[in-house]
C-alpha cells in the first residue's frame, strides 16, 4: 500500500452530512453524426459538447435485429474477442457465452481507452461490460497495492452485487482483487480489511468513499492509483444528490485515466455535466434501438389511477390475484419513501401475505439478509424504498408495483426494469391518485396502458380495514410525516400547500386515523409547513 496505515496515527475521524443512499450492436458499431428523433435526443445534442462522438449502437446491423435471436445477447461470442485467456476461463465458469449487445457494443471501444458513456435498457449486462475490459487493462499494470479501479454506485446493495460480478471475473486472475466500502458498517472494519487485504479494484459508495478519504491514513495515496473509474447509475451519481461528493472524489484522484459512464436512462442533463468526469471526447454509446423505449417490449406496463382511501385495499386486491395466477411469484413493491415502505409492509403483513421490507431505516445486516433471500426465493413480496430502484438483479421478479409518484421520469424507468432482464416477461403497474395523474405525461412515450383497478367489494374493505387498525399507531405517525415531506419535496405538488394539507389528511384517514398526526414544530418549519391550516404541531 502506498503509504503506511498501520504505522500513521488516524486523524480523528470527521462528521460530515451525505445524502442518505435513497432513499449496446456489432463488435465495431457505427458511428453516427447525428442523434436520432425524438425530442429528448433532439435535447441532447444542444448540449453535448460537439468534441463528444456518438456511437448509435441500436442501428448497427447486429443489433438492430437484437441479436441472433432476437434477444438481449448478440451473436458474438467471448472467445471471439481480444480478452486474456484468464478472464475467458471466468466467464466460462460464469455461464457466459455470449456477449450481450451493450457488451458488444463498448468492449472494444473502452479497450481502446477511451472515455464511454453508455446507454442500454435495465437487466442487460452493463456491470460485466464495465467491468470486463476495466479487469483486462488492470491485468497488464505491474503488481501494486493501489487501487487501480474505482466504482462508485448510489446504493449498497447494488456495491455488494457489482463487487460478486468482479468476483466472478477475477476468478483465474489470482493477483487481483475486490474490496467493497459502503455506509452502514463499522468504518474501522473496512480500515482493518483494507489493510490486511489491500485490493486493486474498490466498489464504493460516494459517502463513505469521503469518510476514507478523510479518515483513513493512507487511502488518499492509494487512490491515486485510479486508471479506470467508473460510475454506475451515472445519472443518479451525477444528479443534485451526489453531485458534490463526487466532484469531491475526483478531486483526489488523478486526471489521467479512463472513465466509463453506464446507465439506462441518460437524460439530456447528464450529457450536460459529463465533462465533470470525463474528457471532452468521450463516445457516447446507445444501444437503445432508434424509435425504441427505454423500457422492454415484453413488460407489461399498466398504470391505474383510484382514490388515495381505497389505494391499500386495491394493492391487496391486485397481489392476491397475481398470486392466484403466477404460483412462482416474486412482487416488489416501491413506496415513496421508508417510513411508507414500513407501513404499507406492516398492513399487508397483517393480511398475512409473504412480506420482507427493505429501506434505509433498516440496518445494513438486515437490509443484506432480506436481499440475500430474495435473491434466493420464489412466493415472496418485497416492500421497498428507492434502494432497490437501481441496478440491483433480482432474477425472475413477476410483477412490480409502484404505489404512488415515482421521484422521476428515470427512477420509474429502473423501478420497472427489476422486472423483465435477461429477455424474461414481466408486469408493472403503477397506482396512483386522481391528483397525481399529471406524472403519466412525463411517460406517454412508453407503453403504460390503463387498467381498471379490481373491484374492492366490501368484504376485502373490512378486511383491510381490520389490518390497518392493527399496525402501530407510531408507524402511521411516521408514515404522515413522512408522505407530508416527500410530497412537500415534489414541485407540483407542493405549489399549493394548503391542498398538500388536504391531501395528506387523505392519506392520514386512509390509515384509519381520526385526526392528523402532529409534527414537531421544528420539522414544519423546516418544511416550510408552520402557518399552514389543517397541520398539528408538537
Ligand atoms: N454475457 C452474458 N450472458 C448471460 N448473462 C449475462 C451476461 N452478462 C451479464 N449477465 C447477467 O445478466 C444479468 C443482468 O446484468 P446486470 O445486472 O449487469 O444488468 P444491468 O444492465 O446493469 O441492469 P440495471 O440497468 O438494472 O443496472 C445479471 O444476472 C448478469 O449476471
Amino acid at each position: 500500500m502506498s503509504g503506511n496505515p498501520g504505522n500513521a496515527a488516524a486523524p480523528k475521524r470527521q462528521r460530515r452530512r451525505r445524502p442518505r443512499d435513497a432513499e449496446d450492436g456489432s463488435a465495431f458499431p457505427r458511428v453516427v453524426t447525428s442523434r436520432p428523433r425524438g425530442a429528448d435526443q433532439v435535447r441532447e445534442v444542444a448540449m453535448v459538447p460537439a468534441e463528444a462522438m456518438d456511437i448509435d449502437a441500436g442501428t448497427s446491423s447486429n443489433a438492430a435485429t437484437g441479436g441472433v435471436d432476437g434477444s438481449y445477447l448478440s451473436d458474438t461470442r467471448f472467445d471471439q474477442c481480444a480478452v486474456s485467456p484468464l478472464s475467458l476461463q471466468g466467464i466460462k465458469d460464469a455461464g457466459y457465452e455470449r456477449l450481450t449487445r451493450v457488451q458488444e457494443a463498448t468492449l472494444p471501444v473502452i479497450l481502446q481507452g477511451k472515455d464511454v458513456l453508455a446507454k442500454a435498457k435495465t437487466g442487460t449486462g452493463k456491470t460485466v461490460a464495465f467491468l470486463l475490459p476495466a479487469i483486462e487493462l488492470l491485468s497488464t499494470l505491474p503488481c501494486s497495492t493501489s487501487i487501480n479501479l474505482l466504482v462508485m454506485l448510489p446504493t449498497r446493495e447494488l456495491a455488494y452485487q457489482v463487487a460478486v460480478e468482479a468476483r466472478k471475473l477475477l476468478k483465474y486472475h489470482s493477483s487481483l482483487g475486490v474490496q467493497v466500502v459502503i455506509g452502514g458498517t463499522k468504518l474501522s472494519q473496512e480500515q482493518r480489511s483494507m489493510r490486511s487485504t489491500p485490493c486493486q479494484i474498490l466498489v464504493a459508495t460516494p459517502g463513505r468513499l469521503i469518510d476514507h478519504l478523510q479518515n483513513t491514513p493512507g487511502f488518499s495515496a492509494r487512490i491515486k492509483g485510479v486508471k479506470v473509474l467508473v460510475l454506475d447509475e451515472a445519472d443518479r451519481l451525477l444528479d443534485m444528490g451526489f453531485r458534490r461528493d463526487i466532484e469531491k472524489i475526483i478531486a483526489f484522484i488523478p486526471k489521467e485515466r479512463q472513465t466509463l459512464l453506464f446507465s439506462a436512462t441518460v437524460p439530456g442533463e447528464v450529457r450536460e455535466v459529463s465533462h465533470l468526469a470525463m474528457q471532452k471526447d468521450y463516445k457516447f454509446i446507445n444501444t437503445v434501438q432508434e424509435g425504441d423505449e427505454e423500457t422492454h417490449a415484453q413488460v407489461n406496463q399498466m398504470y391505474m389511477v383510484a382514490p388515495l382511501d381505497l389505494h391499500f385495499s386495491i394493492l391487496y386486491g391486485v397481489l392476491k390475484k397475481h398470486i392466484a395466477e403466477d404460483a412462482e411469484y416474486k412482487v416488489i413493491i416501491f413506496c415513496t419513501t421508508a417510513m411508507v415502505t414500513k407501513l404499507v409492509a406492516e398492513i399487508l403483513s397483517q393480511l398475512k401475505l409473504n412480506i420482507r421490507e427493505i429501506h434505509s431505516r433498516k440496518s445494513q445486516s438486515a437490509r443484506t439478509k432480506v436481499s440475500d433471500e430474495f435473491r434466493k426465493s420464489k412466493g415472496l413480496i418485497l416492500v421497498s424504498s428507492d434502494v432497490s430502484a437501481r441496478g440491483v438483479d433480482y432474477p425472475d421478479v413477476s410483477l412490480v408495483i409502484q404505489v404512488g409518484l415515482p421521484s422521476d421520469r428515470q427512477q420509474y424507468i429502473h423501478r420497472l426494469g427489476r422486472t423483465g432482464r435477461k429477455g424474461k416477461e414481466g408486469q408493472g403497474i403503477l397506482l396512483l391518485a386522481h391528483w397525481e395523474k399529471y406524472f403519466l405525461s412525463s411517460v406517454n412515450d412508453l407503453s403504460i396502458t390503463e387498467t381498471v383497478a379490481p373491484p374492492v367489494n366490501p368484504s376485502i374493505q373490512t378486511e383491510v380495514k381490520g389490518a390497518i387498525r392493527r399496525v402501530e399507531i407510531k408507524t402511521k405517525e411516521s408514515a404522515y410525516q413522512a408522505w407530508l415531506g416527500y410530497y412537500n419535496s415534489n414541485k407540483t405538488i407542493s405549489r399549493d400547500k394548503s391542498r398538500l394539507v388536504k391531501l395528506a389528511e387523505d392519506f392520514s384517514q386512509s390509515m384509519e386515523l381520526e385526526i392528523v398526526p402532529a409534527i414537531p414544530k421544528l420539522i414544519l418549519r423546516k418544511m416550510g409547513l408552520q402557518n399552514v391550516p389543517g397541520l398539528r404541531s408538537s
